[in-house]
């Protein structure tokens, strides 16, 4: 193996039937014009086409005699103008393609059509994908474009390259080296990103360093806006809310202020002077110690609106985070955001964008939809995701993703009655809004395999695809997925599936099963750590979120708690309000639940949960036996390095399981059932483990 590798593997494919129709089918490439862009798809065109097929080719400017691949926009190749493509074209917009089996001259021809190069760059992957896949290309008729406009990743990079909840190593962006030096990484990068359909990056940590904004980094910035230009991938930065007192030596940064606005007024412009295309900010204000508007009296939209209004003459806009909580500890975090944003609906310009996390805590193995989705039905509301691991095993668990990103995407808000899903209303589609995004917290370093997991890949992939089509299924994602990554082992697809697709679920029941949340240890937010209290604030412990005493276990949000409940819609008001109705899958999210209580099961709530803790040590057996009977069908490197994560994870599963078991029962005052695993150790024991090294506190 040399060096790194991602899922765009171009490996000769072994299949001889296929190859011989691939080959009769693609005599010649021909691809007319130039551009920046279509020089890239020229390159990934030769280098995906020469590995999987293995035969050298040349891409010509003139049509052949035989089928050959054509690829173009009709705007620079006439060939592709010929075809008379343009209605079905129009369907496809700026950033959309036609991959078209087409005859054209008595040949039968593969086109790759767009109406831009960046659609013509998104369909060559989608092609190459296709070929890497093993798919038949004889008939084909796929028209695609996103269904999300901004398609972007977050990076929780510092500039001392150290990454805020990054498990795999140290930042890609080696600022030192900037300007002068390019790392081929930042080249693999965006070929990566452009493949799976990812537009945008925010290179620097949302807790904010305003130097990224000084000349000597904006150079640098530079430098890396100008090799992702081609891949179709834009650069945003993160704004430190405080940058006219650091940076500009004012005395406030009050958004109101003239001077505040015409100091970012020309900082934007300088920017610009770099970069072209910037994107524009995205912002952390008024959370967790960052500063920002409030600090001034002035709301969260006085705050984003200042830096749109600059933005907006250079095209640039505002991703201004709902992850909000500050000040006084509230009597439920659940409801802050909700709670500081929706009165706020209406107040911003155009061209900014409320970030929004999936749920309204933090990132935990499941939490149900943020309440935020469908109640600003007046302001484009961006999806946040964590790819990055953060609280589910960090870079040493295997946790497909797709199924938690799809729960959130597909749960219904009732915003505008049944079919309101949170899938629509980041789309942009239920409330008609000309902007749309999702964003996803990256979980990439510099580790060799950029992820520290191998499987931490599929995550990154899950989230592009999602992104550009939030309807595919997580099966079908985890197939492409595996098919490109592990090429070698085609008869071990639906064992490797079956792993990927288990997994977020058996971590949910390792970790916190039936709606439990943050029982993390502290700060590090790896293993399990239900004791935390005495912190500097009561949300910074895990007994605020659990919440167990004599009588049973859960964070009561109904009516008679905290009431965060009522910020969803009726109808969701009245399932989740009632513990029967309410799914188990959240029940202690919503409902403090007698110890005794009868479940689903028809176990009582004690026995059930030691269940589910137990059945989650289990799945993660079932994985490394399904991993093991892999050897020899897999490369012995990433086998290897698999099966001695999943042996972590095991021992992990195991320490989650005993750990919150022996806590819980401290309350419960009930054995756990006979049948079932003993804990190997006392809960004092286990209290005394500290992670000293955990990585990317
Ligand atoms: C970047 O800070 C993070 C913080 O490390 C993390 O523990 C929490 O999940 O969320 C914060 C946020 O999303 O702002």
């Amino acid at each position: 193996e040399d060096g790194y590798r991602l899922w765009q593997r171009y490996d000769q494919l072994q299949n001889k039937d296929l190859l011989k129709q691939y080959r009769q089918s693609l005599n010649g490439v021909v691809v007319q014009g130039s551009s920046p862009t279509l020089t890239v798809v020229k390159e990934e065109l030769e280098m995906g086409m020469e590995g999987l097929l293995g035969s050298s080719i040349t891409i010509a400017n003139q049509l052949p005699k035989k089928a050959s691949l054509v690829v173009g926009t009709p705007a620079s190749s006439p060939i592709i103008k010929e075809l008379g493509l343009e209605q079905k074209l129009k369907e496809v917009g700026q950033e959309g393609y036609l991959l078209l089996s087409q005859k054209h001259k008595g040949k039968n021809h593969t086109v790759i059509a767009a109406n831009s190069d960046k659609g013509v760059l998104y369909g060559t992957f989608h092609f190459l994908r296709l070929l890497q896949t093993q798919q038949n290309i004889q008939a084909l008729n796929i028209s695609s474009s996103p269904k999300t406009k901004l398609r972007i990743l977050n990076h929780w990079d510092n500039l001392d390259r150290t990454v805020e909840r990054g498990y795999a190593g140290f930042s890609i962006w080696d600022w030192h080296k900037l300007p002068d030096y390019i790392d081929q990484r930042y080249i693999d990068y965006a070929r990566a990103n452009a493949s799976i359909g990812i537009n945008g990056t925010v290179l620097t940590n949302v807790n904010a360093n305003s130097l990224v904004l000084t000349p000597e980094y904006l150079q640098k910035v530079k430098a890396l806006a100008d090799v992702f230009r081609p891949y179709g991938i834009k650069v945003y930065l993160t704004a430190r809310f405080s940058s006219p007192i650091e940076l500009g030596k004012l005395k406030t940064a009050d958004p109101l202020d003239p001077a505040v606005k015409a100091w970012w007024k020309n900082k934007v412009n300088e920017i610009y002077t770099y970069i072209p295309d910037f994107g524009g900010f995205t912002v952390k204000a008024n959370s967790e110690g960052q500063p920002g508007p409030q600090n001034y009296n002035r709301s969260h939209a006085d705050g984003a609106n200042m830096l749109a209004e600059v933005l907006a003459p250079k095209g640039g806009i505002v991703m201004w985070r709902a992850f909000v909580y500050d000040n006084n500890v509230p009597d439920d975090r659940h409801k802050q955001a909700y709670t500081e944003f929706k009165p706020l609906d209406g107040t911003f310009q155009g061209n900014v964008m409320v970030q929004v996390k999936n749920g309204a805590i933090d990132f935990q193995p499941r939490e149900p939809f943020h309440p935020l989705f469908g109640a600003m039905p007046k302001t484009p509301l961006m999806m946040e995701f964590q790819i990055t691991q953060e609280y589910l095993g960090q870079g040493t668990h295997l946790a497909y993703l797709a199924p938690m990103f799809k729960e959130t995407l597909t749960a219904d808000t009732y915003a505008k009655g049944k079919g309101s899903t949170v899938a629509k209303v980041v789309d942009g589609s239920l409330d008609n809004h000309a902007i749309s995004g999702m964003a996803g917290v990256a979980n990439i370093g510099n580790d060799i395999n950029w992820t520290s997991h191998p499987f931490g890949q599929a995550n990154w992939y899950a989230f592009g695809r999602l992104a550009w089509d939030h309807e595919l299924t997580s099966e079908g994602i985890a197939d492409e997925w595996i098919k490109m990554t592990f090429s070698s082992a085609p008869s071990s697809q639906a064992a490797i599936r079956t792993m990927m697709m288990g997994s977020r679920e058996a971590v949910v029941n390792y970790m916190t099963p039936m709606g439990l949340h943050h029982l993390m240890g502290w700060s590090h937010h790896y293993g399990p750590g239900p004791w935390i209290k005495d912190k500097p604030r009561a949300d910074w412990t895990s007994v605020y979120y659990h919440r167990a005493d004599e009588k049973g276990l859960g964070f009561d949000r109904t009516k008679t708690g905290s009431n965060a409940l009522s910020q969803y819609a009726p109808e969701v008001q009245a399932q989740w309000g009632n513990p029967t109705t309410c799914p188990e899958e959240v029940l202690l999210w919503f409902h403090h639940v007698a110890w005794d209580a009868k479940t689903k099961s028809g176990r009582t709530l004690w026995d059930e949960l030691c269940y589910r803790y137990s059945g989650g040590v289990d799945s993660v057996r079932a994985m490394q036996k399904t991993w093991n009977s892999l050897e020899g069908q897999i490369d012995k490197e990433r086998h290897q390095q698999v099966k001695q994560y999943l042996a972590i994870q095991e021992k992990d599963a195991r320490w989650w399981r005993d750990a919150c078991l022996l806590y819980f029962q401290t309350f419960s005052k009930r054995p756990i059932p006979q049948e079932l695993e003993k804990p190997q150790g006392t809960l004092e024991q286990f209290m005394k483990i500290e992670p000293k090294f955990a990585p990317g506190i």
